[in-house]
């Protein structure tokens, strides 16, 4: 099937490439030229683990092709997915101007019946909205071409955004028109074999569910982030209270471990955008206010702790900073905690020594011009002569370090340890002091 993809970027990308590798005819689109430019020399532009071979061996095979004509792009796909970003507006609302605009321009381009699939996190009545401007823009040059919108929202996660895309929980379709689901039934049957994973539902509670998914989520970790806060209080260890409760059932594991806040291009901004949807229909949704408010709080903890070590006036102290990006296998530093507390630590005069397997050159990016954060070679080489260590992201590489050497290469040995890596009794048994999210 010809299928374009609109927006290259974790989502879009990563639909793309998938679809390709299933057989399919992928034109992907983007209108940040650089980008296309970047991939069509055979680069990726982010970070995510088995992506770039399989667009390799799909580009090889002439199934996967990247454009920023957009005429051309329109007119290629019978299945539009639209996989744009929805950022967050001044008051928290997912700014459209995006999805409205990549609406427009299918509007503007499509000549034959074309089935238009949201993938972009989106607001419920977003289809509508969708549909209102493709037919506006029909009506604007004349034309009579049927189409149909579905809201299909996506639940990969950064990092393992291939293996959930080839192998999804569930895949979720919001559509009324029966030959457009059974275009997208055919579609994900090359990665749904167990048809109760395909659901079919009405555009808007498949919009409402992406939301619910997030919001769900994001409440576990802040209700197991206020509990760490209560543990450390208390004497109690919440990795032990986590696998206390996560094995009864009703529970389970998943999304309990208790940290240095939730970040990312997803959680933080969803839980706004849903809230403000609450509030513009004069809904009070408590329990959400209060997992927002609490991850605030959770980022600025380990500024929190730090203070309290050091003292509040940090001028001419240095801090070796592990993980730099929002989670670990991503190089993505949107929302990302570690923003939040090298901004704490520059504010009460510090500075910062950085280290991350793959998002210095993002952090470059955004800290441009400041010289008081400077990116180390290795994590190891981060520590010489800091005053203490402060893990943030949870990488593999930063579970067993040889935490002897930590001890000798730090002026204090102190690690202020964000993810819980570490059982507090080993570490100090080298000699080290060791704070961390809810460790007795
Ligand atoms: N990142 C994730 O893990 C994830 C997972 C599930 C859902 N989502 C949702 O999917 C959407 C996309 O997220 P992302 O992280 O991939 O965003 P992103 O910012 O990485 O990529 C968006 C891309 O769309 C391009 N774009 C913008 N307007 C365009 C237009 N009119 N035509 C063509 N291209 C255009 C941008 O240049 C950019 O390359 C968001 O709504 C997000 O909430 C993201
Ligand atoms: O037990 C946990 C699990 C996660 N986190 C943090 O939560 C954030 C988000 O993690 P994760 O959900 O793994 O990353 P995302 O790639 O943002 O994926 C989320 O957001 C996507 C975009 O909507 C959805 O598609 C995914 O299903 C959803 O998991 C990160 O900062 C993690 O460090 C915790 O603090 N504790």
């Amino acid at each position: 099937m010809n299928i374009t993809v609109i927006g290259t970027g974790y989502v879009g990308l990563v639909t793309g490439t998938c679809l390709a590798e299933v057989g399919n005819d992928v034109l992907c689109l983007d209108v940040d030229t650089a980008k296309i430019a970047m991939l069509n020399d055979g680069r990726i532009p982010i970070y995510e683990p088995g992506l770039e071979q399989i667009a390799a061996r799909n580009v090889a095979a002439g199934r996967l092709r990247f454009t920023s004509d957009q005429r051309e792009a329109v007119r290629f796909g019978a299945v539009q997915f639209i996989a744009v970003g929805t950022p967050p507006g001044e008051d928290g609302s997912a700014d459209l101007q995006y999805v409205l605009a990549a609406a427009r321009n299918i509007g503007r381009h499509m000549d034959s019946r074309t089935i238009v699939v949201n993938k972009s996190t989106v607001p419920v009545g977003t289809a509508d909205a969708v549909d209102a401007v493709i037919r506006e823009e029909l009506a604007r040059r004349g034309a009579d071409v049927d189409f149909a919108v579905v809201s299909n929202p996506e639940f990969l996660k950064e990092g393992a955004a291939v293996e959930d895309f080839m192998r999804p929980d569930r895949v979720i379709i919001g559509a009324d028109d029966p030959q457009a689901i059974a275009c997208l039934r055919s579609i994900y049957s090359a990665f749904v074999r167990n048809h109760d994973r395909l659901m079919v539902m009405d555009t808007r509670s498949a919009e409402l569910t992406k939301y619910a998914s997030n919001a769900m989520l994001a409440t576990r970790i802040s209700f197991m982030n206020e509990l760490a806060n209560l543990a450390d209080k208390v004497g109690a260890d919440i990795e032990r209270v986590r696998v206390g409760i996560g094995s009864d059932p009703r529970i389970g594991f998943d999304f309990l471990y208790a940290g240095c806040g939730y970040g990312g291009s997803c959680f933080p901004k969803d839980v706004r955008a849903l809230l403000r949807t609450a509030g513009d229909n004069g809904v009070r949704l408590g329990v959400l206010e209060a997992v927002d408010d609490a991850n605030e709080a959770q980022k600025r903890l380990l500024l929190d702790k730090i203070k309290a070590r050091f003292g509040n006036d940090l001028k001419g102290r240095r801090f070796a900073m592990w993980g730099l990006a929002f989670k670990a296998n991503t190089n993505d530093m949107r929302a990302a905690t570690s923003r939040v507390v090298i901004k704490g630590l520059f504010d009460a005069g510090a500075r910062v020594v950085g280290y991350d397997p793959v998002a210095m050159p993002e952090a470059r990016r955004l800290f441009r011009n400041d010289d008081r954060l400077s990116l180390a070679d290795s994590a190891m080489d981060a520590l010489r002569g800091a005053d203490a260590l402060v893990i943030v992201t949870e990488w593999k590489e930063f579970r067993s370090p040889n935490h002897a050497m930590v001890r000798e290469l730090l002026r204090h040995p102190v690690i202020f340890d964000g993810r819980n890596l570490y059982d507090p009794e080993s570490v100090r048994g080298y000699g080290l002091e060791y704070i961390g999210i809810g460790r007795r």
